[in-house]
């Protein structure tokens, strides 16, 4: 039997919100922006609230997480908030002249009769006008990832661009958006990004985040439920779809079916896609020709490691936004030992704000290298020559005793020059150590298959991505 709530169950329900956000938000914010708000009407799972006026319009961007938290921690039936003024509420009371609203039924005995609060009457549709937040897209977007957070460096300045230019014009710059890099480049950063940028000029717009696996998990239950009408509205009636780690639909035949009839009505209907992913679309595994094909519609970009600039500027910020004073010695200290993944820079970061704060101590260099030992240590794990001629045969489906023979064949010469390479980037190792693991070279060869590979890095974006993916996979 489903539980249906009565009619004063239902006003408490944003009473009840209105007082969990009470307790969340500062006295005058409250006192201006929610207290003047009213409960109007429940239509399903969308719960209609009253503002004064189209200024209050922004409460619905702004509090978002908030509204969002207190209904899943009151457990309140609620799918979506939708804002509407008293213009646009058919069950509205008469304002005061005062421009406040008259008291509600049950605040008031005195409550106008006018008040239709209680009528049984449908209400209108919202029209077009009203503010709608849907916290399944918009409150999932991080309110810390915006553009004017996200440090620029050489390896992102494209991906940085591209997503400004769709974010000022959605589905006209470029239609699909097609992200990619490795682990904690700031892919989601820049999504998320596109997303409040989007929003903030067009705050009708609806958008949608999503990852590949909830798009495959809701769709799955759809199935299951018989609900695959709801779930293709809710996909294809976006303005801006954001989809990330789309390398999870790898092999999921029916979820990239159901996501290609998405991508094609969103982008017929010149809506915005974007999409992230963790390598190009090329090379995506077991993806369909036809999705391939059209990932590369619009623009590729890709997002490259940060240099040591960028790490610096990176940790500069975030110690900025953390209200830290953060010596350059020591944003040199932790950009040069964590390597490229900017989420452990930051958890370095955060660890050592922590861990001052703890106790009562500043930021100092000696203070950084004894509170980061541990986590430094691990990042810098001694990696050996061994694993490196492993990793790299694998990656380019070899043996490792093929790296080591006196075969110059171009298959062969390329791994081990990047294995070389790599030796001499990851390990302590000197050249006659590296020239006696590969086989007995000698250090001159080692000398110039370092050189070869460290020049043809810079011009060729996938050789260089290549080695990224391989010290990643090692670090
Ligand atoms: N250039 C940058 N400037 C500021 N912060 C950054 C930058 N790049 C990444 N970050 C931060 O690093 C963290 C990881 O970024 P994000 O989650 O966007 O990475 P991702 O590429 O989506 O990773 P994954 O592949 O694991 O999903 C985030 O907190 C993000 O804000």
């Amino acid at each position: 039997m489903s539980f249906v709530p009565t009619a004063t169950a239902v006003l408490n329900y944003w009473v009840r919100i209105l007082a969990a956000l009470e307790k969340k938000i500062n006295r005058q914010s409250y006192e201006t922006w929610l207290k003047p708000t009213r409960f109007s009407h429940l239509e399903g799972k969308k719960l209609f609230v009253r503002i004064p006026s189209a200024d209050f319009q922004h409460v619905g961007d702004r509090y978002a997480d908030l509204i969002q938290e207190a209904i899943e921690n009151l457990e309140l039936d609620v799918e979506a908030v939708v804002l509407i003024t008293p213009e646009q509420d058919p069950r509205a009371p008469k304002v005061r002249e005062d421009g406040g609203f008259a008291p509600l039924p049950s605040h008031s005995q005195n409550a106008p009769q006018q008040s239709r609060l209680a009528s049984p009457s449908a209400p209108a549709a919202p029209g077009p006008e009203q503010s709608r937040f849907d916290w399944n897209t918009a409150s999932q977007l991080n309110p810390r990832y915006q553009f004017d957070a996200f440090v620029v460096g050489s390896g992102n300045q494209f991906a940085m661009a591209a997503a400004q230019a769709v974010a000022e014009r959605p589905s006209k710059a470029y239609n699909p958006l097609f992200l990619y890099g490795g682990v904690g480049m700031g892919k989601t950063h820049l999504m998320h990004a596109i997303g409040h940028d989007v929003k903030r000029r067009m705050p009708h717009a609806s958008i949608s985040y999503v990852s590949g696996e909830k798009f495959m998990n809701e769709m799955v239950d759809s199935v299951r439920y018989q609900k695959m009408t709801s779930f293709r509205d809710r996909f294809r009636n976006v303005d801006v779809l954001l989809i990330d780690d789309i390398q999870f639909m790898a092999g999921k035949e029916r979820t990239q079916e159901e996501f290609f009839h998405t991508f094609n009505t969103l982008h017929e209907s010149m809506k915005q896609i974007v999409i992230a992913s963790d390598r190009p679309p090329k090379e995506l595994p077991d993806f369909e020709d036809r999705l391939r094909s059209r990932f590369e519609w619009g623009l590729i970009a890709d997002i490259q490691p940060p240099d040591l600039e960028t790490k610096v500027a990176i940790l500069q910020k975030k110690a900025e936004n953390e209200q830290t004073q953060l010596p350059t010695d020591v944003a040199l200290f932790i950009a040069s030992n964590v390597r490229t993944n900017v989420r452990e820079l930051e958890g370095a970061l955060v660890r050592l704000i922590a861990w001052c704060s703890m106790h009562g101590v500043e930021i100092t260099l000696a203070v950084a290298q004894q509170c980061l030992k541990q986590f430094i240590d691990t990042q810098v794990r001694k990696i050996t020559i061994e694993a490196i001629q492993r990793t790299v045969a694998e990656q380019f489906g070899m043996r490792v005793s093929e790296l080591k023979q006196k075969n110059n064949s171009r298959q062969i010469v390329v791994p081990r020059q990047i294995a070389m390479y790599l030796a001499k980037q990851l390990t302590e190792a000197s050249l006659p150590e590296i020239g006696r693991q590969f086989g007995g070279k000698h250090h001159t060869t080692v000398m110039h298959s370092i050189s070869k590979i460290d020049e043809q890095r810079r011009a060729d974006k996938d050789l260089n991505r290549t080695i990224n993916k391989l010290m990643e996979t090692l670090s």
